[in-house]
Formats: structure tokens, sequence, C-alpha cells
């Protein structure tokens, strides 16, 4: 524990998690690890699925990729082709590829539910909650609820033009343990595609139907794909986003 103790202080000055966890006296060496894990796992792996959702929306749907690239193109040429790196209010003015971000973020429904416990007796709508019992919030069933969204199953960002009635879009979850990473994601997301559709093009290899768990949903074999440089330059096949 000392030892470890030690480490944290070389490593972290201030406010770095990893050192903040490393000299936490009450955490053994597996809680450490336990955390990273947890904390790489929650930010990694949920950011990759719903990225790679995101380039097969987007190759289903050719009108609307010609108009994210459209509207990143004009980011692009503004900032003299990409020489100068982007901006804050440039990622807040991405009005089309954050809707499909959002319209992504519904369908695709990666983290399909959460639990809370009730930590004492609830009545909700007649029903009693004992405490100590798990209440499982269904997110994708809400997502694809047509009394909350008119025809669930069609992707369409544009009905993100009108906000969703409160607690029915739940992609972060909600309350004290919702997501902290919400606008992280969301940014790295804009940030990703703002480069691939300006810089690159992609083809889809084979077929890119079904879904598999690995262990958040993808498309199956994790969207298999082909990307180039955008001025000629063809790369490998590469697996995923
Ligand atoms: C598209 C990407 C992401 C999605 C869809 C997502 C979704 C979620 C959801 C649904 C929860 C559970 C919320 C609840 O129970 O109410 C959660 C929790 C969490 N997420 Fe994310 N997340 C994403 C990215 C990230 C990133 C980038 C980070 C960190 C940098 C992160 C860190 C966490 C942590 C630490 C928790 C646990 C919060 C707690 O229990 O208090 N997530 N996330």
């Amino acid at each position: 524990m000392a030892d470890r103790r030690a480490r944290g202080d070389q490593q972290g000055s201030g406010g770095d998690i990893l050192g903040g966890l490393m000299r936490a006296a009450a955490l053994t060496d597996d809680q450490v690890a336990d955390n990273v894990i947890g904390v790489l796992f929650a930010a990694q792996d949920t950011t990759a699925s719903v990225l790679t959702w995101i380039l097969k929306y987007l190759r289903d749907h050719p009108k609307l990729l010609d108009a994210v690239k459209a509207e990143q193109m004009a980011t692009y040429e503004a900032n003299e082709g990409g020489k100068r790196p982007l901006t804050w209010a440039q990622t807040r003015g991405m009005t089309l590829t954050h809707a499909v971000i959002m319209e992504s973020l519904r369908m695709a429904s990666i983290i399909s539910f959460t639990f809370r416990e009730a930590v004492a007796d609830v009545e909700y709508k007649g029903f009693l909650i004992p405490k100590g019992w798990k209440v499982m919030p269904l997110f994708r069933n809400i997502h694809h609820s047509p009394e909350y969204f008119q025809d669930p199953d069609k992707f369409d960002p544009s009905r993100f033009k009108v906000s969703p009635r409160p607690n029915t879009f739940l992609p972060f979850g909600s309350g004290a343990h919702a997501c902290p990473g919400n606008e992280l994601a969301k940014l790295e997301m804009l940030v990703l595609l703002h480069r691939l559709v300006t810089a690159y093009r992609w083809e889809v290899v084979g077929s890119s139907d079904g879904v598999e768990y690995s262990p958040f949903p993808v498309p199956r074999r994790g969207l298999r794909a082909k990307l180039w440089k955008a001025e000629g330059d063809r790369g490998g096949a590469v697996r995923g986003a």
C-alpha cells in the first residue's frame, strides 16, 4: 500500500484520476485496477460502438452523408483546408452532424438499460417498490416506443429539430449516476466525423446486416470497411470504425 501511494504521488500532481485513485487509502490495488478498467470500458467501447453505427447509418443514407459532408466541408474550408484547428464554437454549429449523433444514439441504444435500487419503500402510481428492490428502466424500449418517437424504426435525424419529451431520450442515463462523459463523447464523435468525412472515404465490405455483442451491440463483424484518403491513396481493410 505504501509503495502504491508513493507511485501515485510520483505520477500525480494534483488532479489526475489515476494518481488520485492510487493515493486513496481506502482502495485496494484490485479496486484501483477495477476502477481504471471500468472507466476505460465505459468511455472507449461505448463511443466506438456508437461511431460504428453512425458509419453504417450514413452509408445506408447517401443523401444524408452528402449533407453531413457539406456541413463539415464548410467548416474545413473556413479553416483554410484544415490548416487551422476546429474551434469549440464550430463544433457547436455542427447542427446536422449533431442530430445524426443523437439519432444514432437513439436507434442503436447501445446501453439498453440501467438499474437503480430503492433505498426506502416507494409508492409509484399505486405500485409499491419495496426497499432493496431493483428497478430497471429499459432505454431501448423507450427509444423505440411509437408513443414517444414517431415511426421509431426509421433513421431520421430531423426528429431532433424538436427536443424529445422529458425522460424519453436517455442514451446517457439520468439522475445522480447519469454518464459524466456525455458531452466529451459527443465532442469526440463530432471531431472524428469532421476528420473522417473531410479527409477520407469508406466502403463497407460485405454485408452489414445483423448485430453482434462485443459486449455493446455493433453491426455484425464490427462493420468491416475499406478506408482511403480522399485524394487517392487507397488504404487497406480495417475492422470497425
Ligand atoms: C457514446 C458514448 C457513451 C454512452 C452511450 C454512455 C452511456 C452511459 C450510460 C447509459 C451510463 C449509465 C447511466 C445511468 O445509470 O443513469 C453511463 C455511466 C457512466 N459513464 Fe458513460 N457513456 C458514454 C461515454 C462515456 C465516456 C466518454 C466516459 C468517460 C470519459 C464515460 C464514463 C461513465 C462513467 C464513469 C459512468 C458511471 C457513472 C456513475 O455510476 O455515477 N462514459 N454511461
